[in-house]
Formats: structure tokens, C-alpha cells, sequence
């Protein structure tokens, strides 16, 4: 059996994000796993995510990293809580605070990896910690507060 990514486990009605939602055609669809204490996606930027020719766009890199981070807080909080993210009451989290230092030249010719790490988990927050590698080399550095959706964003039925 295929191991299901965190953003597979989000409904339907919360699964149009632009950088993860599975249901979103247009978008990145990122998948993120575990990877022991750590949890890890990989993305290939295509042509057009281009800044200056041969690197990429800083915005995507930030995408990349607010929705690994997002979906690494949904895990962490159902791991905190010893239960599954296929079980109930739903736990997801939205952006509070999106940090980015872009460390070095990212180049588009190749897979990106990123990496999350929980640096804080606590009542409705959690931060994580991200870097963004290519070819081995970290490009960026991310750091995400993620809060519990409020019941005002949910999406109305
Ligand atoms: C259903 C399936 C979904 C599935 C979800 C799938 C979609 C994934 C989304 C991808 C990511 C996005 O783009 S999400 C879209 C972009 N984000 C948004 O639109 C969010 C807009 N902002 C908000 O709705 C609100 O400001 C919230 C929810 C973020 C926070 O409001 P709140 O809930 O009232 O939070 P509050 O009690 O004040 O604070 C809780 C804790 O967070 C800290 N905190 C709050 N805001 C910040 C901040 N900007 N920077 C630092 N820290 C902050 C506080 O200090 C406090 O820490 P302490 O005192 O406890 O220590």
C-alpha cells in the first residue's frame, strides 16, 4: 500500500489551496511525508518558475515552504495527540506568519527538496522550521507560524 501524504487526508472543501490542495488542477499539489522526526516534500519547478533565467522564482520557493510547513503542523499536532490524521476531530492549520531567507541562487533545472522540523507545538500553534535544498545545497530557510483554523474561515456548506 502507497503511504498517504498529509495533504491527502485534508476534505474536499479545504483541498483547493493553491500549493496544496489535491483538487486544485493548476496547482503545486505538493505531497509531504514523515521522514522519522522530520518531514520532507519534493518539487520540480517547471520552466516557467523562472526568476532570472536558470533560477527559481522566490515565490514559489515561499509557496513551497508555507504548505509543507502547514501540512507538517497538521501532522505534528495529530502525533502529539497519538492519533492518525484520517481520525476526528479534524486538526488543520492555517498561516499566521510566513518567514523567508532566500540563502543562495536556486537553481530550476532539477527536483527541490524540502524539509520541515517542529520547532515549537503549543495549544493552537505550531512553528516550523523549513529549509529548502537543490542538489544537496540548502537555498532557503523558512520559518512558519501555523495557527488551528478559526471556525470563521472554514469553508460555508
Ligand atoms: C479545515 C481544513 C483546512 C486545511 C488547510 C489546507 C490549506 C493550507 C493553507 C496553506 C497556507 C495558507 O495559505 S493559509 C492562508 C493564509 N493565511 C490566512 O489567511 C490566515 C489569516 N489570519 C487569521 O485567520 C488569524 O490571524 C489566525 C488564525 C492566523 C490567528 O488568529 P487567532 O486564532 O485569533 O490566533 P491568536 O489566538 O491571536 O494567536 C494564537 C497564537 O498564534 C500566535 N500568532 C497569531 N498570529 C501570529 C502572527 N501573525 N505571527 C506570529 N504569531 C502569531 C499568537 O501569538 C498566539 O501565540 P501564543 O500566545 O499561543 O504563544
Amino acid at each position: 500500500m502507497t503511504e498517504r501524504a498529509f495533504q491527502d487526508y485534508y476534505p474536499d472543501d479545504v483541498s483547493h489551496c493553491y500549493g496544496c490542495g489535491r483538487l486544485n488542477e493548476k496547482g503545486h499539489q505538493i505531497k509531504s511525508y514523515w521522514d522519522g522526526e522530520e518531514t520532507v516534500t519534493h518539487y520540480t519547478p517547471e520552466p516557467y518558475h523562472t526568476a532570472i533565467p536558470g533560477y527559481v522564482y522566490g515565490g514559489l520557493i515561499a509557496s513551497l515552504i508555507d504548505c509543507h510547513s502547514t501540512g507538517t503542523a497538521a501532522a505534528a499536532a495529530y502525533r502529539a495527540e497519538g492519533r492518525g490524521m484520517d481520525t476526528e476531530p479534524a486538526l488543520r492549520f492555517v498561516t499566521a506568519s510566513l518567514h523567508v531567507d532566500f540563502l543562495a541562487p536556486t537553481p530550476i533545472d532539477g527536483p527541490l527538496e524540502i524539509r520541515g522540523k517542529i520547532k515549537e507545538i503549543k495549544g493552537k500553534k505550531v512553528i516550523i522550521e523549513s529549509t529548502l535544498s537543490a542538489g544537496g545545497k540548502v537555498c532557503a530557510r523558512g520559518e512558519v507560524v501555523a495557527v488551528k483554523m478559526p471556525d470563521a474561515m472554514k469553508p460555508k456548506a
